[in-house]
């Protein structure tokens, strides 16, 4: 599919094994992924001021934020959103090579497509998150009153009304905000970063 050809990689002077060193931590993509209103955007910044108290560099990319920019002319078909989780894909890459912990905030309602971003990336820098808040709990919550829009008809293509989400099949975390409070879900991310050795680059 790419148009470009005639291309070189130019490999750069400076490393993303010594961006690393500098920074004192490795540098994952924590990708969130669950329902609109499952908490995914919540808990991922609640983990990067978490991350930031403890002197770790974090970023992160929210789908809609993402769509007022560099995605603003994709829409919600689903050509649209695997084209939105690819560049979004690729943008992530950039940011693990930078030695940033990046943690994303998209629907990412396919699993090939997340697939495509773990294929995307070397092992074990892809820590898949899955917000598993039912659905019934996010339209309860309606956030955005977007569920409300759905049920009438306003909004066509709404994720869980009448578009499809595709659970995670292995998914390194699950959360499901209904049954444990915020402060547990970061402390069960901080858990895992901490125990497969993300956060000290000596172990
Ligand atoms: N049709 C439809 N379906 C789902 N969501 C919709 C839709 N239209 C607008 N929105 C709003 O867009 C946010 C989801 O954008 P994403 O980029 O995360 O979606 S996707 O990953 O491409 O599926 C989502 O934000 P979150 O609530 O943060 O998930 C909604 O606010
Ligand atoms: N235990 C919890 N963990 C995370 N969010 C929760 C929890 N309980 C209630 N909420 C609320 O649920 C909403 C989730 O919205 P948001 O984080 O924007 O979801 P998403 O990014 O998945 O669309 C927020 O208003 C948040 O305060």
């Amino acid at each position: 599919m790419s148009k470009s050809t005639n291309i070189t990689w130019q490999n750069t002077q400076v490393s993303k094994q010594q961006r690393q060193t500098l920074a004192g931590h490795r540098s994952p993509v924590l990708w969130f992924t669950g329902l609109s209103g499952s908490g995914k955007s919540t808990i991922a910044n609640a983990v990067a001021q978490r991350l930031y108290e403890e002197q770790v560099n974090s970023y992160v990319l929210d789908g809609d934020n993402m769509r007022f920019g560099l995605n603003s002319n994709l829409g919600f078909s689903a050509a649209d959103r695997q084209e939105n989780i690819r560049r979004v894909g690729e943008v992530s890459k950039l940011f693990v090579d930078a030695g940033v912990i990046t943690l994303t905030a998209f629907i990412s309602p396919y699993q090939a497509d997340r697939d495509q971003v773990r294929d995307l990336l070397a092992a074990g820098e892809f820590v898949e998150i899955f917000v598993d808040t039912p659905l019934a709990v996010c339209e309860e919550r309606d956030v955005k009153q977007l569920y409300a829009k759905a049920r009438r008809g306003d909004i066509k293509g709404f994720t869980g009304i009448d578009a499809p989400y595709e659970a995670p099949t292995q998914p390194e975390i699950t959360i499901d905000t209904s049954k444990q409070p915020l402060s547990e879900s970061v402390e069960q991310i901080m858990r895992y970063l901490t125990n497969h050795g993300y956060l000290d680059l000596s172990a």
